[in-house]
């Protein structure tokens, strides 16, 4: 994927970044990114959202990383988790040749671990946007976490990505049934297919 980026994608320009990863991952081999269809959601969202401070859990490869980081304003931040070496160490590329460096905060570890840690290794009071896709059972846990550590603030969004494939039906069923939350559900198709999936927009309501 990486060699697909560094050979058909033009140094410095997210948008080439992201078509090289879908036609490699449509063409040769599928892979976990959120994809070019529900990647226009979460460009829709991020957009709407115009966030300063965001959280990503899960960077895999760095695609939703790119296609977020290059809608961001000026003196926003990107903060994404990734606690696989070799996959930050390809996202950290991925990142490098859209020429996003400067917008993101790859950290190496596990969400569990780094979520306490936002105010005092980051100086991040709250997050404006959360985007959730990593491990399909962490999402609750996390969010849990996130409240609690005063990570959320009122309007701050969650997107989950994969709420009905894989599915994260425990994450679902909190969110959607706590009054906490104003939740929204983005129909699409799991990522380079035609099988059911969506996003999961929600709303922290203080
Ligand atoms: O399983 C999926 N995603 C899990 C993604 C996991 C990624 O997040 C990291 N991670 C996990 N917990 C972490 C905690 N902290 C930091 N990184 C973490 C993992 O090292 C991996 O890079 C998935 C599966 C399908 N699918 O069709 O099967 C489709 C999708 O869109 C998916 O997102
Ligand atoms: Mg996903």
């Amino acid at each position: 994927m990486l060699a697909a980026v560094q050979k058909n994608a033009t140094r410095g320009d997210p948008r080439s970044v992201v078509k090289a990863i879908d036609q490699f991952c449509r063409q040769k081999e599928w892979a976990m990114n959120v994809g070019d269809e529900k990647g226009c959601i979460l460009d829709s969202v991020v957009t709407e959202v115009n966030p300063a401070t965001v959280l990503e859990l899960g960077t895999y490869c760095g695609y939703s990383t790119v296609r977020i980081a290059s809608l961001l304003p000026s003196n926003a931040k990107l903060i994404t988790l990734e606690f696989n070496p070799d996959y930050a160490a390809i996202a950290c590329q991925v990142i490098a040749w859209a020429g996003l460096e400067d917008k993101v905060q790859l950290v190496e570890g596990a969400s569990g671990d780094w979520i306490p840690k936002m105010k005092e290794k980051f100086g991040i009071e709250t997050f404006d946007l959360v985007f959730l896709d990593h491990w399909k059972d962490r999402y609750l846990p996390d969010t849990k976490l996130m409240e609690e550590c005063g990570l959320l603030r009122k309007g701050s969004i969650l997107l989950a990505d994969n709420v009905i494939c894989p599915g994260t039906p425990d994450y679902l069923e909190y969110i959607r049934n706590s009054p906490r939350y104003k939740s929204q559900y983005f129909k699409s198709h799991l990522e380079y297919t035609k099988v059911e999936d969506g996003l999961e927009k929600s709303v922290f309501l203080g």
